[in-house]
């Protein structure tokens, strides 16, 4: 053997157990145990490129440990997967020991200088940043959440003829993508929404993709350039917006945001940046969503068949003179009048959820009674391990029932944080859930009414989701599914008209 190939394969065997030592040299005892270490303080990375989004749930169904250890280099993991103890890390009591840290993710990726990240730190600490406030404040339901929800309808209703009227063949994800981005941002960034560009809305998803190497890439400079080019379009639009005033026409949150940055002294263009994780927050999880259900809904004759009974019966004829008949469907009512369509919306949200709540641990703490938890850890909280608990939703967990939340004890689980969480849990849990769900519901309700969608090659196949994000809440598919889309020959002679006319 050649002695250069000896000499490595002697370090290498050196260098391994060395690893291994250290390994487990620094693990405590009382810690969650380690499942994996193969390769030390590597095989969670390896893990997750393999298996993405579904590398935790694949832990837990292959150890079925309900706590455990992952170790990366200068970084230990804990990973909760049940209900019990996740209940304790909710706990109010718990509240200061497990912080969620999701200020820092945005500005992970939002291209802030340092002194920037600084000026925020030292305004905001560990309570946010002036985005989470004021979603908090202007979207939970009230007046706001009515107005800013009305206005994104608004928008789907002049858009929506236009997009899907000429029964081409057309990716479902990409015009459901389109629609809802250009609803919610123009309802929330007014008549100057930078995405009214059709170059930015192209670059905003030309820089998704450079998320996971500004995340996990030693050098993202190099491994992704082309996305943090498209970054700096769509950071160069915000920056014009502000600078021309367009926020002032916006909906309340957005000029109170930006002032408030403003006001803890960052500078007009890094405040632009923090525009990044409001769209990241309002574009990630809203369309994928929307095309799980329809793929949902339209695979599936008899609840597509249900579901245009549901909306119909709640629709009302409005009196023409003479012409076609026209219908009014009030959007708002679906929710608690259309049971199929929410059941079949919650079920979407259990079934294809990747959610992954994250919190950091505050100071050693002995958890559950048992388990040492060391300060500066992150806890990893999988959705998937709860909502697909047999323990939990049945023998049935692991597969989609659009029936299910027709059924009281399951809907009695909506309530329950510890059952099901698409959108987190306690204090920082979605605050942009309200909205985000009544412009899908909104945009589903008047395709199914008024159009038939066939996939191109005549057969449903539900895509993998092999490749989803692991930061996504919903998991993108791996491949777009061309369909058809047809307006109905029922609807040919009716006018539909639609609206959020919810009383506050
Ligand atoms: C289907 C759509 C959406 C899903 C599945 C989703 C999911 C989530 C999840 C899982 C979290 C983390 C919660 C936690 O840590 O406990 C979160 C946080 C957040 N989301 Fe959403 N989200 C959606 C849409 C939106 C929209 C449209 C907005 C804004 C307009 C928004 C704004 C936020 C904000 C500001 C936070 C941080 C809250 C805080 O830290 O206090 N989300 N979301």
């Amino acid at each position: 053997m050649n002695v250069y190939v000896t000499i490595g394969f002697i370090v290498g065997i050196f260098a391994y157990a060395g690893l291994q030592l250290m390994l487990h040299l620094t693990q405590d005892k009382r810690e969650p145990c380690i499942l994996e270490s193969r390769v030390p303080f590597l095989d969670s990375a390896i893990g997750i490129m393999n298996h993405r989004a579904n590398y935790l749930a694949k832990l837990k169904a292959q150890y079925k440990a309900s706590i455990h250890t992952i170790r990366m280099p200068f970084q230990r993991l804990y990973i909760v997967h049940t209900p019990h103890l996740i209940q304790i890390i909710q706990n109010k009591a718990n509240a200061s020991t497990f912080v969620p840290n999701l200020l820092d993710f945005g500005m992970m990726f939002s291209g802030l200088k340092k002194e920037s990240k600084v000026t925020l730190a030292g305004a905001f600490g560990l309570n946010g940043n002036a985005f989470t406030k004021s979603v908090h404040k202007h979207l939970l339901p009230g007046a706001s959440l009515l107005a800013t929800t009305s206005n994104a309808v608004e928008k789907l209703c002049a858009s929506l003829p236009n997009n899907l009227d000429n029964s081409s063949t057309q990716g479902l994800l990409e015009l459901v993508r389109h629609e809802l981005t250009m609803a919610l941002t123009g309802a929330v960034y007014g008549p100057e929404n930078p995405y009214n560009d059709s170059k930015i809305e192209a670059s905003w998803y030309d820089f998704v993709p450079g998320i996971n190497h500004l995340l996990y890439s030693p050098f993202p400079n190099l491994t992704a350039r082309a996305a943090l080019r498209a970054r700096d379009r769509v950071i160069g639009a915000f920056q014009k917006y502000f600078e021309t005033g367009g926020h002032h026409y916006a909906m309340a949150m957005i000029p109170e945001m930006y002032e408030a940055n403003i006001s803890h002294g960052l500078a007009s263009d890094e405040a632009a940046k923090m525009e990044m994780a409001t769209s990241l927050a309002m574009l990630s999880s809203g369309s994928n969503t929307a095309f799980w259900l329809l793929y949902q809904i339209f695979s599936d004759c008899s609840a597509l068949h249900t579901i245009r009974q549901e909306l119909l019966e709640v629709s009302t004829k409005e009196e023409t003179s003479g012409g076609p008949q026209c219908r009014v469907l009030s959007l708002n009512l679906i929710r608690d009048e259309c049971p199929t369509m929410s059941a079949m919306l919650n079920e979407t949200l259990r079934y294809h959820s990747s959610v992954i709540n994250i919190k950091q641990v505050q100071h050693d703490t002995t958890f559950a009674n048992q388990y040492l938890l060391k300060k500066d850890a992150i806890v990893m909280i999988p959705g998937q391990s709860i909502h697909h608990e047999k323990d939990i939703w049945g023998p049935s967990a692991d597969y989609f029932d659009h029936l299910r939340f027709l059924d009281p004890a399951s809907r009695r689980n909506l309530s329950s944080t510890s059952a099901f969480r698409p959108f987190g849990a306690g204090a920082s849990m979605c605050p942009g859930r309200h909205f985000s769900m009544n412009v899908i519901c909104s945009l589903v309700a008047m395709i199914v009414l008024q159009y038939n969608i066939m996939p191109s090659d005549g057969k449903w196949r539900a895509p993998t989701k092999c490749n989803a994000d692991l930061w996504n809440a919903m998991p993108k598919p791996d491949r777009d599914l061309a369909v058809r889309i047809v307006k109905k020959v029922e609807s040919e002679d009716v006018q539909w008209r639609f609206v959020w006319a919810e009383e506050v």
